[in-house]
């Protein structure tokens, strides 16, 4: 097959293209039960009560410790952390709870806060003094620096007393937290290692807060994880001390600490330098619970002074004061907002609930503008304009009017299905309208049972078939990137001992992250985007291999990305129009087997390669069976 590249561009490559969607999803369903995780040492008697006094309104339940007479030696409680916990010598691990005597007693003495193995050896360890005199909540806070590395990640944080000293006494603690060192040291931040591997992307944008997560819940067996409005993502209840955040019944079937809220996700968009495509809640709940059309202005307020958090001017807008007093002035960058999230779900009503969301959000917000501030502000919170309202129903069906200048088009299929629709945007119309695909994923080997289970042909972790088939589906997209402004694979995180969804890019247990397949698809597409689209002979429509040509013009490189999606080598002959082209180039090539997988048993079955190719005003290519290629060439 011989590819004729042309000499000039077609359209730029918006800076947005390849970036992460976000969602609190895959924890083990059912795990909403109050004492899950915890567990008593040596008798000690635990318990959840609804506390007279709570710590604070958002969190209205304590875990109660009685000592029983008799007990000799320490006693008292563990929590077994997220599936164990990692602890590494030499890190520091900054705990958090509250404590207080609900009765005064005559007690004085000492609690061992620290961190030991399950099988109930301490590894490091403070004692804290408490005195029964007081009934008001006090807040501790240890800092704990192992000097050994315990030899597994089954392992558990502790309170413990004297047991002869404390006997009958009852204690009530509240609002535990456990961090280890954070991505970039943020207080309550993200796990590094998995930050990591977020940032190694180099994304481009951030999706949150789902998804689902934003909208349904999902029927799930506990009664509180209700599938009514109330239930749905509120950014007021993510934001600021973790006392008040109450936390919510997710729509995955576990309940949502909100320990990671707006404000959190919005730092990470600047650490990683991707911005924001922020949805807000649109008036549907699960199984086509919507609020009628006279009863959305409270929902649209709220989304109102969602956007406001994040833009407004703290001088005239209240959330945007909050915003401040939270310790950030500057307004973010807000460019995209989502109205809802897969509202093909209640079509029915989205035809009324789109416009007035959107109606009501232009009004408020003309531009999505940040207003200039009273006082000087650092360039770099200059006014950022956004237009972009983001429509997450099937595409023009229904028609909606306003009519929509962006929509969410989200696929999940087999990697035959994305090798056959690489050219699913070609044919789209080109009047304006640009498209987010903000959800895609080759998950199931088996077209008539897509969301099926393993053992139908579900896969758990990627494989090369299923990422090189996602790759030909991003040529096309990277050629139609005159209409397709972002996309993103989904869903992003996965922990392998507890999820309901796979498969994941990234998956990851207590200690470690498996980077998929198609994490290494997506991290080659966008660390090497360039800025421009080269035309170039098109793929066949029906073939198996594919092939798309950007240029970055402040390099001066052609980047040529092939896909093969088949076992059989393909051979490409190159001819680039340009005056110079150097005669050798750089390859990054992933390629393996077409069910290989990187997963906890084989954590490195793939990863690319880098080497250096044969290349020149005309070249020949072989693209591996199964592999997905990036060439760099000089050229000018
Ligand atoms: O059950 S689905 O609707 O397929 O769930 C999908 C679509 C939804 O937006 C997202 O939360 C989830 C997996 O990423």
């Amino acid at each position: 097959q011989t590819v004729s590249v042309s000499a000039t561009a077609s359209h730029p490559i918006p800076t947005t293209l390849w970036g992460q969607m976000f969602e609190d999803i895959s924890v083990t369903p059912n795990t909403a039960a109050s004492l899950n995780a915890w567990s008593a040492i040596n008798g000690g008697q635990i318990s959840v009560v609804a506390d007279s006094v709570p710590v604070s309104n958002s969190l209205p339940n304590s875990l109660r410790f009685t000592i029983p007479a008799g007990r000799t030696g320490q006693v008292g409680f563990a929590n077994s952390g997220f599936f164990g916990m990692k602890i590494v010598a030499s890190s520091t691990y900054k705990g958090s709870f509250f404590v207080k005597f609900p009765t005064v007693s005559s007690f004085t003495g000492n609690l061992i806060v620290g961190l030991r193995t399950t099988s109930g050896s301490t590894v490091v360890s403070q004692t804290v003094p408490i005195r029964g005199a007081s009934t008001s909540w006090q807040q501790i806070n240890v800092s704990l620096t192992p000097r050994t590395t315990p030899p597994s990640t089954d392992n558990q944080f502790f309170v413990t007393i004297d047991g002869a000293a404390a006997s009958g006494q009852t204690i009530n603690f509240a609002m535990f937290s456990l961090f280890p060192p954070t991505f970039k040291n943020r207080a309550n931040g993200m796990r590094n290692d998995i930050a990591t591997a977020l940032a190694e992307m180099k994304p481009k944008f951030f999706r949150f807060p789902g998804g689902n997560n934003l909208v349904r819940s999902l029927v799930v067996p506990i009664s509180c994880m209700g599938q009514t409005v109330p239930t749905r993502w509120q950014w007021n209840a993510t934001i600021g001390s973790l006392l008040d955040r109450p936390g919510r019944a997710g729509d995955w079937g576990y309940i949502n600490t909100d320990g990671l809220g707006l404000l959190e996700y919005l730092l990470f968009c600047e650490d990683l330098g991707m911005e924001p495509i922020m949805a807000v809640w649109a008036g549907f709940a699960l199984g086509g619970t919507s609020v009628a059309q006279n009863g959305l202005q409270p929902y649209i307020q709220q989304a109102i002074d969602q956007i406001n958090f994040v833009i407004g001017d703290p001088a005239t807008s209240a959330p945007a004061a909050r915003r401040a007093a939270l310790g950030r002035a500057q307004p973010f960058k807000l460019t995209y907002v989502e109205i809802g999230n897969e509202d093909f779900f209640a079509s029915d009503t989205y035809t009324y609930r789109w416009p007035a969301f959107v109606n009501a959000l232009r009004g408020a917000f003309p531009n999505l503008s940040a207003p200039l501030l009273p006082f000087a502000l650092p360039a770099a919170s200059l006014i950022y304009k956004s237009t972009e309202f983001i429509a997450t129903s099937n595409i023009n069906s229904p028609v909606l009017s306003p009519n929509p200048a962006q929509w969410d088009h989200h696929v999940y299929q087999t990697p035959s299905w994305f090798a056959q629709n690489s050219f699913f945007y070609d044919d789209m119309p080109r009047n304006g309208v640009t498209f987010f695909e903000g959800e895609y994923a080759a998950i199931s080997t088996n077209p008539n049972d897509i969301f099926g289970s393993p053992a139908n042909g579900r896969l758990t972790f990627s494989t090369m078939q299923s990422a090189s088939g996602e790759a030909a589906y991003m040529i096309g997209m990277e050629r139609n990137s005159d209409i397709v402004f972002a996309a993103s694979y989904a869903p992003l995180l996965g922990h392998v001992a507890g999820s309901q969804w796979t498969p994941n890019l990234i998956a990851f247990d207590t200690g470690n992250v498996y980077r998929s397949a198609s994490y290494f698809v997506q991290k080659l597409f966008s660390t090497n985007m360039g800025n421009e689209y080269i035309p170039s002979t098109l793929p066949s429509r029906t073939g198996t291999v594919f092939w798309g040509i950007t240029r970055n013009t402040a390099t001066g490189e052609i980047v040529i990305k092939v896909s093969n999606t088949v076992a059989a080598q393909a051979n490409l002959t190159f001819v680039l129009p340009f005056a110079n082209v150097a005669t050798s180039g750089s390859l990054q090539v992933l390629t393996g087997a077409a069910t290989a997988s990187n997963s906890p048993t084989t954590p490195s079955a793939l990863a690319p390669a880098t080497r250096t190719i044969t290349t020149g005003k005309t070249f020949t290519f072989a693209a591996a069976g199964f592999s997905v290629n990036v060439i760099t060439i000089k050229a000018s």
